[in-house]
């Protein structure tokens, strides 16, 4: 079953309650978004494995720690996927990135794919799929099944804000996959909005609307 982890690190709570402000400017909540993409990158990484390596220091031999090299990837689901896929590659910057474009239908809800282009070695890496909102799940879960088709088989999805109900979905389609969220808000709207939440996180990234 999915593990589901809330960061409830302080700096990131500072962040989300910038970043949910109505007032925030579009230039403001797309460098918080980038933070709290970096923050949570931080926490996600924390199981890398490392090995040993030997290093000549201005005064002697040491051995010391490395990355062990595991190859990652990570797929933002456009658009707001892209507010945070910067602030992740400042800290894993060897990653690889796929794209996974996905659109939620207003009237049926249902997550529509109109672009899919992945590394060509998807199914050798850690896939961290990322977006900055769960709110029905539909999408998460078509972005996650996308990827799962190429063949990667250890996927993380990481968001800011995340509705119980596409905690649930999510968990019961992808059992496999563990989910790292900034805020568990309280429910959705009728509209399927999450509430409190942030509004529209691609209007608000690119100042559409
Ligand atoms: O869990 P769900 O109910 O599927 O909703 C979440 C999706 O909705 C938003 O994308 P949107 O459809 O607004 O596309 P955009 O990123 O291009 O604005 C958001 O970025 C998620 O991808
Ligand atoms: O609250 C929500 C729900 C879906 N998509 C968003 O951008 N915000
Ligand atoms: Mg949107």
């Amino acid at each position: 079953m999915s593990k589901v982890q809330v960061m409830e690190h302080p700096l990131i709570q500072h962040k989300m309650g910038y970043i949910r402000d109505k007032n925030t400017s579009t230039k403001e909540f797309r460098e918080l978004v980038d933070e709290v993409g970096m923050l949570m990158a931080y926490e996600v990484t924390r199981d890398l494995s490392l090995q040993d390596v030997e290093v000549e220091t201005p005064v002697t031999r040491t051995t010391e720690k490395r990355l062990s090299g595991k190859k990652l990837g990570i797929v933002p689901i456009l658009r707001a996927g892209l507010g945070m896929q910067q602030g992740i590659l400042k800290l894993i910057p060897s990653a690889r990135v796929g794209h996974v474009g996905l659109y939620r239908d207003p009237e049926t809800l249902e997550a529509i794919e109109y672009y899919a282009k992945f590394p060509g070695d998807i199914e050798e890496r850690d896939i961290f799929v990322i977006d900055p909102m769960l709110a029905t799940g539909a999408s998460a879960v078509e972005a996650i099944t996308a990827v799962k088709k190429r063949g990667a088989t250890k996927i993380r999805f990481i968001c800011l804000v995340a509705a119980p109900e596409g905690v649930d979905v999510l968990k019961e389609a992808h059992p496999d996959v563990d989910i790292y969220i900034a805020a568990l808000d309280e429910k959705l709207n009728d509209a399927s909005y999450i509430v409190p939440g942030l509004g529209d996180a691609g209007d608000r990234l690119f100042g559409t609307k």
